[in-house]
């Protein structure tokens, strides 16, 4: 699932912590003892991520940052250091690596921003494909869709792609702005640089401004050294801000200084930093009103939406359902292990019938569920879950808290050293399982509900290998 290339010169203790968070056979982590044979093995393999040491016995650690950055500038590659070298840390960062870390490493930090670089890397290489003809074996990147409304949106990303402009992505929920935006990125200009990605609507205000811009040391209470933020990061790339309609009213005026002169300060400074940033923006909610209405700044609003492409929700992409499901049954039937190569009239009827309020996240759960209960090579209506309009309104049965305590008590009992880290691990067992059926599967509710990225909540089901009776993720499976 995930290949890691670990460039350290003392790497055991390390190396155990990373295997030990992605373990082997499904993930692959890998060694190299110095500068030299570290930028050989990405030229080789292109890992996922690369962890990489500050000090090397050939040459520094921003030497080799900058020759992986020459040979692949989306390979996410993330710091080790000790706390002494935080200087050179911040100015890796400012010149595009992901993030850094301190030795000795906390493990579930260390978890968190691996996870996180994994999937960066992933949103930059995997291929959105926009295609009318879904094809029988692909990796999961196919942007399906063939009715005219669909074609327009291909026609637009084409249209779109090779101009170096702002473009705003609409449309419901699930219905597909992240990998229409990945795959504007892929077939721009900046393909070859990073695309970063960042939730406007989960992030708390002041975190949010210095995630975006950064901020100096003493800039607030707990910022103990300098931040570099996405925009300083990003510079030369795509950043794709989703949910920008969440986006505070004083935040907005600052990107759209950046939007107007490729300029800011980070919080608390007085330093004006250049960027050159392509945005890609995405929201579910209706600008043009927020705009009329002040809640949203018409200025900011034109800027960002110099280009537009509407996203259709299920509903109304007419016969794209039943292309749509075809294809998930047989991608998801291969990761399932289920033999299931057609869905039959009748269960296509049932799905015709229903107005899928989550869009294709919501069709993707619903055909996983089926899957799991299918036999034979068809899918019958009979092993469609139930498919209500009505919204979930409260949640499943009380959650079995006894059973914590007497983890906890156990694990007391047994002389647990990371009894904080292991606890957390049996509520988020029960937590997320709950939060998932109550928003019927539909991880960016799920996700809100929480409080945390959709990345975050995506992962962290993934590392707990929890199979949500509702689920919209194909490495979900079990
Ligand atoms: N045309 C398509 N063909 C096949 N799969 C698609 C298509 N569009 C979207 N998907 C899949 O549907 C799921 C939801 O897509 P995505 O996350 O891009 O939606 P979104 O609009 O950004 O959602 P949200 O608003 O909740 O962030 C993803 O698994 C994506 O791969």
């Amino acid at each position: 699932m995930a290949h890691v290339l670990l460039i350290d010169d003392d790497p055991e203790l390390l190396a155990d912590q990373v295997r030990h968070a992605f373990p082997p056979p499904a993930n692959r982590v890998e060694v190299a003892r110095t500068g030299a044979e570290g930028v050989a093995r990405v030229r080789a393999e292109r890992p996922d991520a690369v962890l990489l040491d500050l000090r090397l016995p050939d040459r520094t650690g921003l030497e080799v940052f900058e020759e992986i950055r020459a040979l692949d500038a989306r390979v996410p590659v993330v710091f080790v250091t000790l706390s002494k070298a935080a200087d050179a840390a911040i100015e890796a960062m400012r010149r595009g690596a992901l993030d850094y870390l301190f030795k000795p490493v906390d493990p579930a930090q260390l978890r968190r921003v691996i996870g996180e670089a994994v999937e960066v890397g992933r949103r930059m290489r995997e291929p959105a494909v926009l295609t009318e003809t879904p094809p029988d074996e692909d990796g999961g990147g196919a942007i399906v869709g063939a009715c005219p409304a669909m074609r327009e949106v291909y026609k637009a990303v084409g249209r779109v792609s090779a101009q170096d402009v702002a473009v705003l992505i609409t449309g419901e929920s699930g219905t597909g702005k992240e990998v229409i935006a990945r795959a504007i990125y892929q077939h721009s200009k900046r393909a070859d640089k990073p695309f970063l990605a960042l939730n406007c609507a989960a992030i708390p205000e002041p975190l949010l401004e210095s995630e975006l811009f950064g901020h100096e040391k003493g800039a607030f209470t707990g910022a103990d050294r300098r931040r570099i933020g996405r925009f300083e990061q990003c510079n030369g790339g795509t950043l794709f801000l989703d949910e920008i309609g969440d986006m505070p009213l004083a935040l907005q005026s600052k990107l759209l200084r950046v939007l107007q002169e490729q300029t800011f300060e980070r919080v608390g400074g007085g330093e004006t930093v250049t960027t050159d940033v392509r945005i890609i923006s995405a929201t579910h909610r209706d600008l043009k009103t927020r705009a009329a209405d002040g809640t949203f700044r018409a200025d900011l609003y034109y800027r960002l939406g110099v280009f537009t492409v509407h996203l259709p929700p299920l509903r109304e992409r007419g016969d794209d359902l039943a292309l749509l499901a075809r294809y998930y049954v047989r991608r998801f039937g291969r990761e399932l292990g289920r033999d299931v190569r057609d869905v039959s009239a009748e269960a296509l009827d049932r799905l015709r019938a229903y107005s899928w309020p989550g869009n294709l996240r919501e069709l993707q759960s619903v055909l996983k569920q089926a899957l799991l209960r299918a036999v034979g090579s068809v899918l019958l209506p009979t092993m469609l879950p139930e498919l209500s309009t009505e919204p979930p309104t409260a949640l499943p049965p009380a959650a079995p808290t006894a059973g914590l305590a007497e983890f906890i008590g156990r694990r007391l009992g047994e002389g647990s050293e990371s009894l904080h880290e292991e606890a957390h691990r049996e509520l988020d067992k029960i937590l997320l399982p709950l939060v998932m059926e109550y928003t019927r599967g539909n991880q960016f509710q799920a996700a809100k509900v929480l409080g945390v990225a959709r990345q975050t909540l995506r992962r962290r089901l993934r590392e707990l290998q929890i199979v949500p009776r509702f689920t919209d993720e194909p490495d979900d499976a079990p």
